[in-house]
């Protein structure tokens, strides 16, 4: 049986202003340490270990890993980071407040901008964005907005080429990215539709186990952690983009 653990990474300094990240380069909140460095408490518990480290290009994430790995006395582990991981970029949105935004275009429209798979929200005017003149973006065709169907376009060949292959080699592996990248990953396993992935939120700094067959296929996926916990931090996600 073949495994991955991937985790979202704990709270940001964004997350706790309830600000558009995507690609903004936030770090996390002393919440967000307290997080992953109880993640990595509770993997090591149940008996996990990693011997191959994936995460994204932003410290956020970066960070968790590297507090999962310390509390699980793993920071000889190999760390690959890759820009196909980061969250999916928001656009203009990115920065905006995202409780103003709804009180502005209303709930529906912030809605259709955050889970709806094939609407990104507005995109950067081109040559607005630093990011492309970001050494760690070199040479990449960086975005200037995506919805989830651009990210998944991303992640999955990551998925196929690189993380499936490490995996069935035997490695064990933990993933740490972000809300969206892994719900394009959890799309895909799981075969959830382009409609009901909407409905989907990923909490903060909790480790998400799936179990394959010999073939890939998934079997099991579940969240460590308490279970009543992990639904109340899921739904305070999904209502982050509400107007107060
Ligand atoms: O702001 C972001 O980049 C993401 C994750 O924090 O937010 P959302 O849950 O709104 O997609």
């Amino acid at each position: 049986m073949y495994k991955l653990v991937m985790i979202r990474h704990g709270q940001s300094a964004w997350n706790l202003e309830n600000r558009f990240s995507g690609w903004a380069d936030v770090d996390l909140s002393e919440q967000g340490v307290a997080e992953a460095r109880e993640a990595g408490r509770l993997l090591k518990e149940a008996g996990f270990t990693f011997n191959l480290a994936h995460t994204s290009y932003l410290k956020r994430a970066v960070r968790t890993l590297w507090h999962v790995q310390d509390a699980m006395d793993l920071m000889w582990v190999p760390v690959v980071t890759d820009w196909r991981l980061n969250e999916r970029h928001y656009g203009a949105l990115t920065g905006l407040n995202k409780a103003e935004t709804a009180a502005k275009y209303g709930n529906e429209q912030v809605h259709v901008w955050r889970r709806s798979y094939d609407t990104p929200p507005p995109a950067l005017e081109a040559g607005t964005t630093s990011f492309a003149d970001d050494d760690r973006y070199k040479g990449i065709d960086v975005p200037l907005t995506e919805c989830l169907k651009d990210t998944v376009a991303r992640v999955l060949p990551y998925w196929h080429d690189v993380l499936a292959p490490a995996i069935r080699a035997g490695h064990n592996v933990l993933m740490a990215a972000h809300g969206n990248s892994m719900r394009a990953l959890v799309k895909y396993f799981d075969g959830i539709s382009d409609d009901d992935i909407a409905e989907l939120n990923i909490p903060n700094g909790i480790p998400l186990v799936y179990e394959f067959d010999a073939d890939m296929k998934p079997v099991k996926h579940y969240y460590l952690g308490d279970q009543a916990e992990i639904e109340a931090k899921m739904a305070a996600v999904a209502n982050q983009g509400k107007a107060k």
